[in-house]
C-alpha cells in the first residue's frame, strides 16, 4: 500500500490562526467554491474548520473507499445545532446519528413507509396532483402567458408529500398552505445556518445575541404545533374517514405495536424529514430538467418526439403505467440527475470519533468531517466521456432505445449512497418522471418575450440558491403552448 505522506494532511488552502479556513468557505456558492478547490488541489482537499479537520472528496475512486469499503465507519452525520433542534435531537432518520434508533427507524421506513407496495398505494395522489399541475399550465397556455414552473413544480411536489404524509392537499392560496410552506422554508434555512456554538462552544452566546437561537426556537415550536395538530386529528375517532392510509396512520399503527420504541417525537421528527427531504428535491429535479432541455433544443425535440410517438395523439394524460414505455425520458431524467443533482453534497463523520482512516495514502484524523461532492463526482473525467455534456444516450441500452441502463453505483450519487442513501428514491423518481412526461407530451415550450436581455437569460441560467437542496435561483418562467387541442391534452 502506498504511503505518500503518512504524517501530513492532504493538500488544501492555507488557513488563518484559530479559525483556519472556516470563513473562506463561501456558503452562498458552495459548489463554485468546492469546484475551485478541486481544480487547485485535486480530488481530496483538506480544510481546517476551526479545530475540525474537514475533507472534501471529489472523485469516484475516493467516494468508493468511503461509502463502500468504510461505510460502516462513516455512516453518521456531523452534528449541527439547527438540524439537531429541528429533528427532536436526532429522533428522526436523516439527521440522526448512526445508532440503534436510526437502524430501527430506517428498517421501519424501508419495510413499511417507503416500500414498493406503499409507494404504489400513493399512486392516485401523484396522478391527481400532476393533473392539477397540468390544469395550471393549461390555463397559462390558454391565456398565452408564461407559467412560473418553479412555483408550479414546488406546489405539485408539496401537495404530493402532504397527501402521502397526512392525507390532505391544499389550494395554493389557502392560508394553511402558505403557512406550511413558509415554515418549511424557514426550517431549511435554519438547518444550514452558521452557528458559532458548532465551532466555538465558548462563543455560543453570539447565536443568542444575533437572534438565531430565538428564530430556531420559534420555528421549532410552530412546526411542533403543526405536527401535534395533525397527529391529534388522526387519533380523533370522530374525524371523517380518509380515502387511504397515509404515513401518520401507518406510524400510529406501528406505535401501537411498539409503544415503548416509537414516541410522538419520533413521529413528528419523521414528518419533518419527509417534508424537508421529499418536497423540494423532487421539485428541483423537474425545474432543472426543464431548464436543461430549454438550453438544448435538439434534446428537447427528441424527448418530445419519443414521448409523442410512444403515446400517440389521443392519450390525454400519461399515467404511471405508461412511464415504462418512455426509455428516452428516463434517460433524460438520469442525465439531469447526473449534471444537476438537487442535493449535491453529502455529509459524513466517523461513527467512532477515535477512528482514523487512510485515504489515498493520507491518514485522515479522528473526528474529521467529510463533505462528499456529488457535483464533482458526476463530472469525474476518469469515469465519464465528455462529462460536461448533456447526453441522455449514455443511459440507453442501444441507439433504438431498448431500455435504460442503471447508473453504476458511486459514478454519480444523486441519491447518496451506502447505508445513508436516500430511502425515498422510488417515490421521488416516479413523481418526477410522471410530471415531466405530461409536461413534455402536452405542451411545446418557449421563453417569454422580454425586452430585458439579462432577465431573459436568467430564466434558463444555472445559478443556484444555497441550502440543503439546490434550487434554481431565478424562477423558471416558460411559455407553454398546447401541442394537442386542449380538450384532449387535459384529463
Ligand atoms: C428526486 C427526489 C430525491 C432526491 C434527489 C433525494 C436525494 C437524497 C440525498 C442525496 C440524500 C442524502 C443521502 C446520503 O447522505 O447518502 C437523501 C436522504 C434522504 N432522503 Fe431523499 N431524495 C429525494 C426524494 C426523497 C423522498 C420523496 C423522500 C421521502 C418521502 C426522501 C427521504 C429521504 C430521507 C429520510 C433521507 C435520509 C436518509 C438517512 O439519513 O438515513 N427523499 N435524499
Amino acid at each position: 500500500k502506498k504511503k505518500k505522506n503518512p504524517n501530513r494532511n492532504p493538500p488544501g488552502p492555507r488557513g488563518l490562526p484559530l479559525v483556519g479556513n472556516l470563513f473562506q468557505f463561501d456558503s452562498s456558492k458552495p459548489i463554485a467554491y468546492l469546484q475551485q478547490l478541486n481544480r487547485e488541489y485535486g480530488p481530496l482537499v483538506y480544510l481546517n474548520h476551526a479545530s475540525t479537520p474537514t475533507l472534501v472528496i471529489s472523485s469516484t475512486k475516493l467516494v468508493k473507499q468511503i461509502l463502500k469499503s468504510h461505510d460502516s465507519s462513516f455512516c453518521t452525520r456531523p452534528p449541527v445545532l439547527g438540524q439537531q433542534k429541528l429533528s427532536y435531537d436526532g429522533s428522526d432518520m436523516a439527521f440522526s446519528p448512526y445508532n440503534a434508533h436510526w437502524k430501527d427507524t430506517r428498517k421501519m421506513c424501508v419495510l413499511h413507509l417507503f416500500s414498493p407496495k406503499q409507494v404504489l398505494s400513493f399512486r392516485p395522489i401523484r396522478e391527481a396532483q400532476v393533473g392539477r399541475m397540468m390544469e395550471k399550465v393549461s390555463a397559462a397556455a390558454g391565456a398565452s402567458k408564461a407559467a412560473n414552473m418553479s412555483e408550479i413544480a414546488m406546489s405539485m411536489a408539496s401537495n404530493i408529500i402532504c397527501g402521502v404524509a397526512f392525507g390532505r392537499t391544499y389550494d395554493d392560496e389557502e392560508y394553511e398552505k402558505k403557512k406550511l410552506d413558509r415554515m418549511v422554508l424557514e426550517a431549511q434555512a435554519l438547518m444550514v445556518s452558521f452557528y458559532f456554538s458548532d465551532h466555538f462552544p465558548a462563543l455560543g452566546w453570539v447565536d443568542k445575541v444575533s437572534g438565531l437561537l430565538g428564530r430556531l426556537d420559534r420555528n421549532f415550536k410552530e412546526m411542533d404545533g403543526f405536527y401535534q395538530q395533525l397527529i391529534e386529528e388522526h387519533l380523533d375517532p370522530a374525524a371523517p374517514k380518509r380515502e387511504r392510509e397515509d404515513i401518520i396512520d401507518l406510524m400510529i399503527q406501528l406505535k401501537r405495536q411498539k409503544p415503548e420504541s416509537i414516541t410522538l417525537d419520533h413521529i413528528k421528527a419523521l414528518l419533518m424529514n419527509i417534508f424537508v427531504a421529499g418536497t423540494d428535491t423532487a421539485a428541483a429535479v423537474v425545474v432543472w430538467t426543464m431548464t436543461a432541455l430549454m438550453l438544448r433544443p435538439t434534446v428537447m425535440k427528441k424527448t418530445q418526439m419519443q414521448i409523442r410517438q410512444a403515446m400517440g395523439k389521443n392519450k390525454g394524460t400519461i399515467d404511471e403505467d405508461d412511464i415504462g414505455k418512455l426509455p428516452y425520458l428516463k434517460a433524460v431524467v438520469l442525465e439531469s440527475l447526473r449534471l444537476y443533482p438537487p442535493a449535491p453534497l453529502l455529509y459524513r463523520t466517523p461513527v467512532n470519533p477515535g477512528y482514523s482512516l487512510d485515504i489515498d495514502g493520507y491518514e485522515i484524523k479522528p473526528g474529521s468531517h467529510l463533505i462528499i461532492n456529488g457535483w464533482a463526482i458526476a463530472r469525474d473525467p476518469e469515469t465519464w466521456e465528455n462529462p460536461d455534456e448533456f447526453v441522455p444516450e449514455r443511459f440507453l441500452m442501444n441507439d433504438d432505445g431498448g431500455g435504460v441502463k442503471e447508473y453504476v453505483e458511486f459514478e454519480m450519487i444523486p441519491f447518496g449512497g451506502g447505508r445513508r442513501g436516500c430511502p425515498g428514491m422510488g417515490m421521488g423518481l416516479v413523481s418526477v418522471e410522471l410530471a415531466l412526461a405530461n409536461l413534455l407530451y402536452s405542451f411545446d415550450w418557449s421563453l417569454p418575450q422580454s425586452p430585458d436581455a439579462a432577465a431573459a437569460a436568467a430564466v434558463i441560467d444555472c445559478e443556484a440558491l444555497p441550502g440543503l437542496t439546490m434550487h434554481k435561483k431565478n424562477p423558471l418562467l416558460l411559455r407553454p403552448a398546447h401541442y394537442l387541442p386542449p380538450s384532449s391534452a387535459i384529463m
